[in-house]
């Protein structure tokens, strides 16, 4: 009897050991290839880029530095079909929060320019809208941003700009957005997806769309609601977005989530030089979780059969 039960006891052992290194394998091999996030709030990116967050930076010291350089910030926001019942919240609570204080030149591009509302702007702030054709799936006035981007640059009408944004219109501030934003190429953490391991962001995977992205690639999961950075480097991605985006209607394929997909793709080579933290570009949908400390920009609430012309 005695022998079988060292024999036993012995397997045991053998066999915890077994499960101990089985499992601090697999929580190294998630690690390394992303699956476990080791610190959802970094504020830092392995290629040195700040990603911000409440708490990193001085707000009224950040701005003084970039208001001695008189700089003048362009934003882009594409309000077609029903979209346009967004604009008035939009561009008010924009007025109470973002970039207070700075030259911001507004670029309303719609479908219907005689329903952009008349809103009040601060001293050194302007609006122009861009009449530009309807289309009849979202999916194109979505994705046909990157198109619009790319020719409001070339034609040189944001010439006087340093930066440029392109932001959702759905949407509505609701903290501060300075100059704590400002870099060469900008980039938001989507905040269903900021403490999601890789594997599950929602990359297009299928390779025959320009947009792929393997399952062993990736570092984070960048929403398309909004983009940004100097006016160089943002022709730079929206001419590639585009280029990419043609090579696929070409083929007929619509990437998972269009021209998001194809901006994780150009992220993922060409790596933002910032990230903005979740708490700029929150949605409504969710509940703010206590690590969170502020929500600075967010999606409301949409139904989308009432305002989207097809499914
Ligand atoms: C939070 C976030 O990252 N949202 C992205 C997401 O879903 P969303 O559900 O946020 O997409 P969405 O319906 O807001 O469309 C994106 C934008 O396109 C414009 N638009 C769209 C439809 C329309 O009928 N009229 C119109 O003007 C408008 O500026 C809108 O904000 O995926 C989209 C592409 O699939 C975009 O990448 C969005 O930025
Ligand atoms: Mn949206």
């Amino acid at each position: 009897m005695m022998p079988n039960l060292r024999v036993l006891k012995l397997k045991v052992v053998f066999l915890l050991l077994l499960t101990g290194s089985c499992l601090t394998g697999l929580v190294y091999l998630g690690f390394s290839l992303g699956w476990i996030k080791a610190d959802v709030q970094a504020d830092l990116t392995s290629w040195l880029a700040p990603i911000v967050w409440e708490g990193t930076f001085d707000p009224k010291l950040i701005d003084s530095i970039y208001k001695q350089q008189n700089i003048t910030v362009a934003t882009t926001v594409f309000a077609l079909g029903k979209y346009t019942v967004f604009l008035q919240d939009f561009l008010e609570s924009a007025e109470q929060n973002f970039f207070v204080g700075f030259r911001v030149h507004y670029y309303v591009f719609s479908d219907h320019p005689e329903q952009v509302p008349d809103v009040k702007l601060g001293g050194e702030r302007k609006l122009t809208v861009m009449t530009v054709n309807s289309s009849s799936r979202w999916q194109e006035m979505s994705l046909g941003r990157m198109k619009r981007l790319e020719m409001l640059i070339e034609s040189g009408l944001v010439n006087d700009a340093d930066y440029l944004f392109s932001l959702d219109v759905d949407t509505k501030f609701y903290g501060r957005w300075g100059a704590e934003t400002l870099g060469d190429l900008i980039g938001v953490i989507h905040a269903w997806y900021y403490n999601s391991p890789c594997v599950l962001f929602p990359y297009e995977r299928r390779p025959e769309s320009q947009a792929f992205i393997p399952y062993s690639e990736g570092d984070y999961y960048y929403g398309g609601a909004v983009l940004g950075g100097s006016v160089k480097c943002v022709y730079q991605l929206a001419k590639t977005c585009r280029e990419q985006l043609d090579i696929d209607a070409a083929k007929s394929i619509e990437a998972a989530w269009q021209e998001e997909s194809h901006l994780n793709k150009y992220f993922l080579y060409n790596k933002p030089s910032k990230l903005l933290s979740p708490e700029y570009s929150w949605d409504d949908q969710k509940m703010k979780p206590q690590e969170i400390k502020i929500i600075r920009f967010s999606q409301v609430l949409k139904n989308y059969a009432e305002v989207r012309p097809n499914i």
